[in-house]
């Protein structure tokens, strides 16, 4: 198998800078791609290990093209997350003032963390989406735009000058990036892990989605991520994206994913991997009643009512 990740690119991605904060790309190839779809499409094909891509950020929530590729097509798996905190900086070629800027460009989910910084300093300004923010910055130095929202680190790779720095709307904003696979067994659970499933309802029903949620609450389970998205089989059809705590080696995952596939149309498993958010020891005690030990107690019994040896 090539030693080599697929990543979001070309160089100087926020992408590229939260997959070299992971130990072992010290020892792989690393690819840029044009976009996510054929960074995924090249671990699909075995052209790559496996892909680093973002998922989810703290303003806008998930990225709806990530998504959507997990969510069809030959079946991948999500190994590893990354948490990146982001700033934007406004890259320009040497010598562009502000007034010079009649268009910006970066990826989609960098306009909802620029949006007001925009509306305030350059209300005329034109929208113009690109592929990425480190694309965005290369089309900057083509000449295409006069300006990017990038990482202040891709101001160098394209020749640029950061006309501004440490642009962010929302304090705080963090995205999530996964490394993505083929999938294989997963890693063993750290005790501070999670659990993503895609799950697609059998039918229409008042309460269909509080009967998908209770699977998880009832167990205790407490869930990180919940994003519809259109199956594409009419208005009203949604499938659900979901990130739960746990690792589905614990029993009350395990209970949950049973539960689900029994009521589900079909439920795709899209990993178990270490909290990028938590230690282990931060992890609060499970909910009473759904730990492992409770769980095997529990049908230890049902096992012995059944041989009539309570
Ligand atoms: O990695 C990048 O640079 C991207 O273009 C994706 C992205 C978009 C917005 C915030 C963080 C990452």
């Amino acid at each position: 198998m090539p030693a080599s990740y697929a990543y979001l690119g070309p160089e100087g991605t926020f992408t590229e800078v939260a997959l070299r904060t992971l130990p072992e790309t010290a020892t792989r190839e690393l690819i840029p791609y044009v976009s996510v779809q054929s960074a995924l499409d090249a671990v699909r094909a075995g052209e790559a290990e496996a892909a680093f891509v973002p998922i989810e950020n703290s303003v806008e929530g998930g990225i709806t093209t990530t998504l959507d590729e997990l969510v069809a097509g030959a079946p991948l798996m999500i190994y590893r997350e990354v948490l990146l905190s982001i700033t934007f900086a406004l890259l320009v070629r040497p010598g562009t003032g502000l007034a010079d800027i009649k268009t910006v460009s970066a990826h989609p989910a960098a306009q909802p963390q620029v949006r007001n910084w925009l509306k305030r300093h350059l209300p005329d300004a034109h929208w113009e989406s690109a592929a990425s923010n480190a694309d965005a910055a290369r089309l900057v130095q083509e000449g295409q735009y006069d300006a990017a929202f990038a990482g202040e680190f891709a101001a160098a790779r394209y020749g640029l000058e950061a006309l501004e720095t440490g642009i962010h709307d929302a304090e705080n904003a963090q995205t999530r990036f996964v490394l993505v696979g083929r999938p294989a067994r997963p890693a063993a659970a750290t005790g501070a892990d999670k659990t993503s499933v895609v799950l697609w309802q059998r039918d229409d029903h008042p309460g269909g989605l509080r009967d998908l949620l209770g699977e998880f609450a009832t167990r205790g389970i407490n869930l990180m991520l919940l994003q519809s998205r259109p199956t594409g089989a009419g208005i009203g059809n949604y499938c659900f994206c979901i990130d739960a705590e746990g690792h589905i080696t614990d029993r009350r995952v395990a209970e949950a994913l049973t539960g689900l596939k029994r009521i589900c149309r079909e439920v795709r498993f899209l990993g178990s991997y270490p909290r990028a958010d938590k230690d282990p020891a931060d992890l609060r005690a499970p909910l009473p009643g759904t730990s492992d030990e409770e769980f095997m107690a529990a049908s230890d019994w049902v096992a012995r009512c059944q041989d009539g040896r309570f």
